[in-house]
C-alpha cells in the first residue's frame, strides 16, 4: 500500500512543527569537533545523536548521503538506520543525494531511493535535472505511485550555479525558470500542496523575476554556514515563503555532541523562521 502523498504528509509536519529542515551532514571537521573520530564509529555516533535530538522535534532531517557515501558499504549501513530511526520517530527524511542520469539509469535511482520496500527509502529525494527534466520521469512515476516526493534542482545556493541556471533557452527564459514551470505543471491540481518540489537558495536574494508558484515545496539551503539568515526568508520568496523549507545543517550540527544544546540551536532557527514567515 502506498503512503499518502509526500506533499500532504509535508503539509501536515509543517503546519504541525514548523517548516525548518535539518541537515544530517556529518563532515570530518564536524566528527572532530564532536570529539569522534573519523570512522565508522565516529559517523554512527553522529547520526545517532542528531536523530535522538531532534527527529521527534523538526518537520523534516535530510541526510546529506555524500558524508556517508565516503565509508562504503558500512557508511551505506549507517545511512540505513539512520533513515529508518528518523522516520520511526516522526520526521519526514529527505535523502539529499542528487541524483540524475539518463532515463534507464534514472530508473536504477529511483528503485533506490523512492520503491517503498527499498532499504534506503527515504520521504523524498533530491535529484538532478541537468541531464533534462524528462529525464527524471521514472523518478517522478515511482514517486508517485510510493507517496513519495522529489526536490528537483532549480536555483541552487551556491554561487557557481548561475552559469548553468541563468542560462537563457531560445525562448527567452532561462534553464532555472524553466525547471520552476515543469514543477508547477506536475503539481498542477494537487491539494494541500504537490509533491515534486524545487531546490532554491536561500542566498540568492530578490528572486521576484521567479514565478516560484508551483504549487509544491521549496527546499531552501543556505542559511547558517552559507550566509543567509532566516530574516532573508520574505525578501527572497515573496508571497512562496508559505511553502518554504528551510534547510539548515552546520549552522546546527556544530553546537553538538550535547543532545540540549542541538534542540536549542534548533529551536532558535526554527522560532526565526516562524516570526519570518508569519510577519510576511
Ligand atoms: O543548492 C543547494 C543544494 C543542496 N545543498 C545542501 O544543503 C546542505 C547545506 O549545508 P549547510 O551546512 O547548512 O551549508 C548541504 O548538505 C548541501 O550539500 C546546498 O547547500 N545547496
Amino acid at each position: 500500500m502506498s503512503l499518502e502523498p509526500f506533499g500532504a504528509r509535508l503539509r501536515r509536519a509543517m503546519d504541525e512543527r514548523g517548516p525548518l529542515c535539518v541537515g544530517i551532514d556529518p563532515h570530518a571537521s564536524l566528527l572532530t569537533d564532536w570529539g569522534l573520530n573519523d570512522d565508522i564509529a565516529g559517523l554512527e555516533r553522529f547520526s545517532r545523536t542528531v536523530v535522538e535530538a531532534l527527529a521527534e522535534r523538526v518537520a523534516v532531517l535530510k541526510p546529506q548521503s555524500a558524508f556517508f557515501e565516503r565509508f562504503g558499504s558500512r557508511g551505506i549501513a549507517v545511512l540505513e538506520k539512520s533513515v529508518e530511526e528518523a522516520r520511526a520517530a516522526g520526521a519526514l527524511v529527505v535523502m539529499d543525494a542528487k541524483r540524475g542520469d539518463i532515463g534507464s539509469t534514472m530508473a536504477a535511482y529511483a528503485e533506490t531511493f523512492l520503491h517503498k520496500d527499498a532499504p534506503l527509502f527515504s520521504d523524498a529525494l533530491t535529484v538532478s535535472p541537468y541531464l533534462g527534466y524528462g529525464s527524471l520521469k521514472p523518478a517522478v512515476d515511482l514517486a508517485r505511485e510510493s507517496g513519495a516526493g522529489l526536490f528537483v534542482l532549480a536555483l541552487t545556493s551556491n554561487p557557481e550555479g548561475g552559469e548553468v541556471q541563468h542560462a537563457v533557452r531560445g525562448d527567452g527564459r532561462n534553464v532555472g525558470a524553466t525547471m520552476l514551470a515543469h514543477l508547477a505543471a506536475e503539481n498542477a491540481g494537487e491539494t494541500p500542496l504537490g509533491s515534486f518540489g524545487a531546490v532554491v537558495g536561500a542566498t540568492l536574494g530578490d528572486l521576484s523575476s521567479y514565478d516560484l508558484d508551483i504549487n509544491g515545496p521549496l527546499l531552501a539551503p543556505g542559511i547558517g554556514a552559507q550566509g543567509a539568515t532566516a530574516g532573508d526568508l520574505a525578501g527572497v520568496f515573496g508571497a512562496a515563503v508559505r511553502n518554504v523549507v528551510p534547510n539548515v545543517s552546520r549552522g546546527v550540527l556544530r553546537h553538538g555532541p550535547d543532545v540540549v544544546a542541538l534542540r536549542a540551536s534548533a529551536e532558535r532557527f526554527a522560532e526565526e523562521i516562524r516570526a519570518a514567515v508569519t510577519a510576511a
